[in-house]
């Protein structure tokens, strides 16, 4: 995953995280896995009202929300053009004089997420960019066409030049507890992006439960997901914050017990700077500071950078000083 870009223009220092390289399914860890819904939900309601980001630090928070954001355009009506305009919001996704009064000169979005047939037109407009192409594959977002398609779709993607394939899974295999196929679907998936990263989206808000999420997470970790994904942004219920903090906890577990750490994607509906804010400060007070870089961070969104851009119009009037270091210290 070519964070480097991202990183280096948020001033972080670069970090390489080893990949993820799965373990064989543990079917009493899974099978042990429990959900407490109303304590998660009591937990999950009181994050929105809590002021987690002080003032002056919310601009730097913002800009890191926005070096996490896989900038998306997933229609049936894209076009080259439109891809090509998304590239060039990705590549520059602040104003300049906006950018140079918050004391930075770049800054760019996390990865550009796209269907298969639009992977051309974005590699092209990203070159020397760093910014990567992310492409749904699998047959998004049913999963539903014949599986060696699905697995062919992941190696057509990565030859037009994905280096992050967001891959779905049969829901189907969760509704039925039926693991070691959701696994070995998974390892499949995983074996066939080669050496692009692969993200699992788990269509969470159609999967039940939350203990269903739970086991579903690690199923995918086990099997060598390299980021779990909330959902494709097409269900009608997409990315919430029980779910989030369902998926933040088994990824912690997975890190405990095997010291691979995988990456968060929350996606569908985020759309307000005060939601990614909520989203920034669950992930540090539950997984550290260490998950708040795009390697292991992103926002699956296609309009969540305007209103991020609106905000930090209004901070830019206020006193802004804090340094990245600073803010998320
Ligand atoms: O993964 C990306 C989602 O499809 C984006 O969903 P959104 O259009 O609701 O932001």
């Amino acid at each position: 995953m070519q964070a480097e870009t991202a990183l280096q223009s948020a001033n972080l220092p670069l970090v390489t995280e080893p990949r993820n390289p799965g373990m064989d399914l543990d079917m009493q860890w899974i099978r042990g896995v429990q959900a407490n819904t109303s304590a998660i939900e009591r937990r999950a309601a009181t994050l929105p009202g809590r002021r987690t980001v002080k003032k002056d630090h919310q601009a730097a928070w913002l800009l890191r929300a926005i070096s996490c954001i896989d900038l998306t355009t997933l229609a049936g009506d894209d076009t080259a053009d439109r891809v090509r305009r998304l590239c060039a919001k990705g590549r520059q996704p602040v104003r300049a004089d906006l950018l140079d009064r918050l004391g930075f000169d770049a800054l760019t979005v996390g990865a550009i997420c796209v269907y298969h047939e639009m992977i051309g037109p974005a590699v092209d407009a990203l070159k020397g960019s760093g910014i990567p192409v992310a492409a749904v594959s699998t047959g998004f977002p049913a999963g539903l066409s014949p599986f060696a398609l699905r697995v062919a779709e992941i190696g057509e993607s990565v030859k037009a030049g994905a280096q992050e394939i967001d891959i779905v899974i049969s829901r189907r295999h969760v509704l039925s507890g039926d693991w070691q196929a959701l696994y070995d679907e998974m390892r499949l998936f995983r074996e066939a992006c080669g050496d692009a990263h692969v993200k699992a989206i788990l269509a969470t808000g159609e999967l039940g439960t939350l203990r269903n999420v739970a086991r579903a997470s690690l199923v995918c970790m086990m099997a060598g997901a390299d980021f779990i994904k909330t959902s494709t942004g097409k269900e009608s219920v997409n990315a919430t914050l029980p779910v989030s903090l369902v998926m933040i906890r088994a990824i912690r577990d997975y890190c405990n017990r095997t010291g691979y750490r995988v990456g968060y994607k929350p996606a569908g509906g985020i759309s307000k700077a005060k939601d990614a804010l909520v989203y920034l400060s669950l992930i540090k007070e539950e997984l550290g500071d260490r998950w708040l870089r795009p390697d292991l961070f992103r926002f699956g969104a296609s309009s969540l950078l305007g209103d991020i851009e609106r905000q930090l119009e209004h901070h830019v009037t206020g006193a802004y000083s804090a340094s990245w270091r600073h803010a998320m210290g």
